[in-house]
């Protein structure tokens, strides 16, 4: 499992860290959200021992990060975009080389199991580099996880991915937490945020708040309404002061307002999505 207390990491004036905490249990997929800049990679790069923090503690798969950094790299993978993929080997020596790494007497079993197990025996004789995207990450989910470890690391593992290969890939996170990993993975989509069973939204360094999707929502639905409204004009409704947000959807307009915003002629109460709650804890942090 995964246990950061405080963490504090600044590259000179910049705070990209502010005394994050989280735990993520054996079984899990927790989701790191947060737009660019949040600080997202480098919570991973600190959780995987690939930075030291300036401040707080960090406990992967039962070893303090800052004091076992190699013995954590045996026990986690670590996939980041492509890069964690060498395209001029094919997918089956891509495979074999990390499996190698950390169980080198099993490797070659443990590598014939992950073309297997993640559809790729079709092609393990391709060149990593002439797959398609999609593809690609496939074996960079399917190499982070070859030597099986403990606790799993992705950062933004379906950016730039269509729907369908995006699906694909979440399938096959939820398979290794299924068989008992504990999953960090982080996102700015929000859609795929709600696939999370838990998650902690980011933003300049600092954790805003974490939980369940619908614990999430909850914390929300406390502090503000959310309104879908009919026959009103969006200007007005941003001029006024208890409307937070409002912007056009389909035939109406959508809006955070304060919870004193009363619900007149044309206005609706609507379930929140994660992308609105974070844009109201956002606001509210700024
Ligand atoms: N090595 C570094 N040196 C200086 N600044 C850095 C370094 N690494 C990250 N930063 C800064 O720290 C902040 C957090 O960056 P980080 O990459 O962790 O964000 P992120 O949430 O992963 O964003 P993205 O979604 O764009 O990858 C940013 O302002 C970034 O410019």
């Amino acid at each position: 499992m995964v246990h950061a207390e405080e963490l504090t990491r600044s590259f000179g004036a910049l705070r990209a860290l502010d005394r994050v905490s989280l735990k993520v249990r054996p079984g899990e997929v927790f989701g790191l959200l947060g737009p660019n800049g949040a600080g997202k990679t480098t919570l991973v790069r600190v959780l995987t021992g690939v930075l030291r923090p300036d401040g707080g503690r960090a406990w992967v798969a039962g070893l303090d990060v800052a004091r076992a950094s190699y013995r954590v790299k045996e026990r986690i993978g670590y996939a980041t975009q492509e890069q964690s993929v060498y395209r001029d080997l094919t997918v089956e020596e891509n495979l074999l080389f990390r499996a190698s790494l950390y169980r080198p007497k099993e490797a070659k079993a443990l590598a014939e199991e992950a073309l297997v197990r993640f559809g790729l025996g079709p092609y393990a004789k391709a060149l990593a580099g002439h797959l398609s995207g999609g593809w690609r990450q496939r074996l960079a989910l399917a190499q982070a996880v070859v030597h099986r470890p403990e606790v799993l690391f992705l950062d933004e593992p379906t950016t730039g991915l269509d729907p369908l290969s995006r699906r694909g890939i979440w399938d096959l996170i939820h398979e290794e937490a299924k068989r008992g990993a504990a999953v960090l993975v982080t996102t700015h989509y929000m859609d795929e945020a709600e696939r999370c069973h838990r998650l902690a939204l980011l933003l300049g360094g600092r954790v805003l708040a974490q939980g369940t999707p619908q614990e999430l929502k909850a914390l929300a639905r406390e502090r503000a309404r959310f309104l879908f409204a009919q026959g009103v004009s969006l200007e007005a409704l941003r001029g006024l002061p208890d409307v937070l947000e409002a912007w056009p959807s389909g035939e109406g307009v959508r809006l955070i307002a304060r919870p004193s915003f009363p619900l007149g002629p044309g206005f609706r109460e609507v379930e929140p999505s994660l992308e609105d709650v974070f844009v109201l804890l956002a606001k509210e942090a700024l």
